[in-house]
């Protein structure tokens, strides 16, 4: 309940099930506070959320007094102290370290929003990342969290990080994104319900619910970004550059949310690389950064009286936040070492205590109105859930508390990701018809193309290239279809795993399933219509072990392709995956026999998972005592299986060798791609 006196300053107290404390805000009642403290004020379904009234927007009377942020329970400042970040450059015996981070220090305070500026280069991106955890290697320094060195797993339980790009998954719907999101998440159904429900309600997207995520502008995207973290209700959230690509609107009122969500308590960092003079008010705290080392750290009131003291005044009408890229970026001569020493590398604080923001009523006011015109979607945060469990709320870093890394369940992330998985594969057109179409297609031509062979001595030679051909369709196929489509989601992998929403383990094995089944029934139908096309004989067990062959390929080619799309992007992939089996279609058994070739290479036919696969289906149709075949010319020189497969050193070969073969190297296959991957999106982070 909150009791407000309308137009003046009030005290208001949370009481309820998600608030376990009773928590005393000062508050000044405006235009649309209510939309932070009572979602339930816009009615879902609602046709146009803007036409409603939007009237409170609750913010400490005294901007951030320190009572503000400590005062919520659970609130969590963001301190780093002497974080350097340094990165190997060069060839490969002559690598140099680069100092790209330089020893500096500050401190994030809970409940206010901070932004982290300088110029293009100066390290923002990488302080951001090595704050959230996301870059470890080759950083160096202390984090804590309310002064306390932090626990990284506990951490990142408790914090989010949303990036530059929104990689989100381009096939479904908001709603979809949403749903299955906190299906990972949240463990109460009934919960998950209300909470997507008033998350796409309070970002403003429940008109877009339907739209699948590719079609939603740059903002829509970013708010759909936000909405899927708050899920977890992280208390901590990072975001990289969140205007960027956006248009000054979106701009305002992606920083508007960013604000609303630090006034809820959550402790709010972003990177910022020119904003205008509004949203440059809309900040509480500023942290400066030029050359790596921290330039200045205070109160975005406080910048320009701080620069002054430099003799460095800033023109009038110039907007202060170019002025201070301007000065980090050296246009007033070099002031870096100076800054440097007057703000202690980012351990001077006197600029954030004794000039602390007061909050720019002007701008919100002009967003308030535009909201009210209807010129500008109406979003709000939602309330910050502290956690229910007494002992994370209040030893939050002691190793003890929140044992488990994920919310839910291996095997609930598994079924939900393979759920999600299906629903993409479906979704994806030119993937699930492309496949089925080229195996119809290619099968009905090769059919003509070989009608009857199978049942004609004379036809022996062409039924033999016939396989060759199989094993070699099977495999291109079934490997380029899953390496085009693997390493698009890494990305978005990277992002969902690094913000704890499941396993890799889980994703791995939901990813490895899904495409079974559409790979699986797309070489059932090429087998079977080239089975009877090609007048192979009329015995079930025989065409048993030809789609069993047929599909133990497809399965060797697609673990194959994982490995493949694991290890590289598409387009490397594409070029070197084939290189990688090309080497051993040689050794299949079709080009040269095994007796036929050099002794010492002999061995590579061995471990040729052509030559095991084209053994597999020469033996289905040829093996296991099949009779002499029909002559249907003057003369056939192979009217007997059993004396081509010994001409073709075949004679040997058994069919549950190829069978282990296959099976085993597919799943050895698989287990490498997943180590692989691990690596990779390691890499990956260390590449960003
Ligand atoms: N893996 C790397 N190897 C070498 N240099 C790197 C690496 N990662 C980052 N850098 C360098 O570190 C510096 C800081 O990069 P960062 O991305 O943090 O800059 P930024 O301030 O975010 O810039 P922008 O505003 O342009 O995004 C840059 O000069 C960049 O070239």
């Amino acid at each position: 309940m909150l009791a407000i006196e309308n137009g003046s300053s009030a005290t208001a107290s949370f009481v309820g099930d998600r608030q376990p404390r009773c928590l005393t805000y000062k508050v000044r009642i405006d235009y649309y506070s209510s939309l932070i403290m009572d979602p339930s004020r816009l009615k879902l379904g609602s046709k146009r959320p803007n036409s409603q009234k939007l009237e409170l927007l609750t913010i400490p009377e005294h901007g951030h007094d320190r009572s503000f942020s400590n005062g919520v329970s659970g609130s969590m400042n963001i301190g780093f102290r002497n974080i350097s970040y340094t990165v190997k450059e060069g060839l490969l015996f002559k690598r140099k370290p680069r100092k790209i981070l330089d020893d500096i220090s500050g401190e994030f305070s809970g409940g206010e929003l901070t932004a982290i500026m300088g110029p293009s280069g100066s390290g923002k991106t990488m302080l951001m990342n090595v704050l959230a955890g996301y870059t470890t290697d080759g950083a160096t320094g202390d984090k804590l969290v309310n002064e306390v060195i932090r626990n990284e797993n506990n951490f990142r339980r408790r914090s989010c990080y949303i990036m530059q790009n929104d990689d989100l998954q381009p096939l479904l719907t908001v709603h979809e994104a949403m749903t299955i999101a906190a299906d990972l998440k949240m463990v109460s159904k009934k919960d998950k319900i209300t909470r997507v429900k008033e998350l796409i309600v309070s970002m403003g997207l429940w008109e877009h619910r339907k739209t699948r995520t590719n079609s939603l502008s740059g903002g829509q995207r970013k708010r759909l970004s936000i909405a899927l973290e708050l899920l977890k209700n992280p208390q901590v959230m990072f975001f990289d550059e969140p205007t960027s690509g956006l248009d000054s609107l979106s701009s305002k009122q992606c920083v508007l949310l960013l604000k609303q969500m630090a006034l809820s308590g959550r402790t709010i960092i972003c990177s910022i690389h020119q904003p205008s003079a509004t949203l440059f008010q809309m900040f509480d705290h500023l942290y400066v950064l030029g050359e790596g080392k921290c330039l200045y750290q205070g109160s975005v009131k406080g910048m320009l009286p701080y620069l002054e003291a430099l003799s460095l005044k800033c023109p009038t009408y110039h907007n202060p936040a170019d002025f201070l890229l301007e000065v980090a970026s050296g246009e007033y001569g070099n002031y870096i070492p100076m800054l440097r020493n007057k703000s202690d590398n980012g351990k001077n604080q006197a600029w954030k205590k004794n000039h602390r923001n007061t909050i720019q009523m002007e701008s919100l006011d002009h967003l308030g109105n535009l909201m009210q015109n209807g010129l500008l979607t109406p979003i709000h945060a939602p309330p910050i859930l502290l956690p229910k469990t007494p002992s994370c709320d209040t030893s939050l870093e002691s190793h003890q508390c929140c044992q488990g890394s994920y919310p839910t369940s291996s095997f609930h992330q598994f079924s939900v990701l393979l759920k999600r998985t299906f629903l993409i594969l479906t979704r994806d057109r030119t993937l699930a018809y492309s496949r089925m179409l080229t195996h119809t297609l290619i099968a009905v031509f090769l059919g003509i193309l070989y009608f009857g062979i199978g049942a004609d001595a004379s036809n022996m030679l062409n039924n033999f290239n016939f396989m060759f051909f199989t094993v070699m369709f099977l495999m291109m196929t079934a490997f380029n279809c899953i390496t085009t489509t693997f390493p698009l989601e890494l990305p978005i992998i990277t992002r969902e795993h690094f913000n704890k929403w499941y396993s890799l383990k889980s994703y791995f094995l939901a990813v490895s399933f899904a495409d079974i089944p559409a790979q699986m029934t797309a070489t059932l139908v090429y087998s079977l219509v080239t089975y009877f096309l090609t007048g192979q004989p009329m015995e079930s067990y025989r065409l048993g072990l030809f789609i069993g062959m047929c599909m133990l390929i497809s399965l060797f080619a697609q673990s194959f392709g994982l490995f493949i799309g694991a290890t590289m992007d598409i387009k490397n992939g594409v070029i070197l995956g084939p290189f990688g089996f090309l080497p051993f279609i040689i050794f299949s058994g079709f080009f040269v026999q095994l007796n036929s070739a050099h002794p010492y290479i002999r061995w590579i036919f061995h471990i040729s998972f052509a030559k095991y696969g084209f053994e597999g289906l020469l033996l289905s149709i040829l093996g296991y005592d099949r009779p002499k075949l029909p002559c249907n010319a003057d003369y056939c020189h192979y009217n007997y299986p059993e004396k081509f497969l010994a001409e073709m050193d075949m004679d040997v070969a058994k069919y549950s060798s190829a069978v282990m073969f296959l099976l085993g190297s597919s799943v050895v296959l698989r287990i490498i791609a997943y180590f692989a991957l691990s690596v990779n999106i390691k890499s990956n982070r260390k590449r960003r």
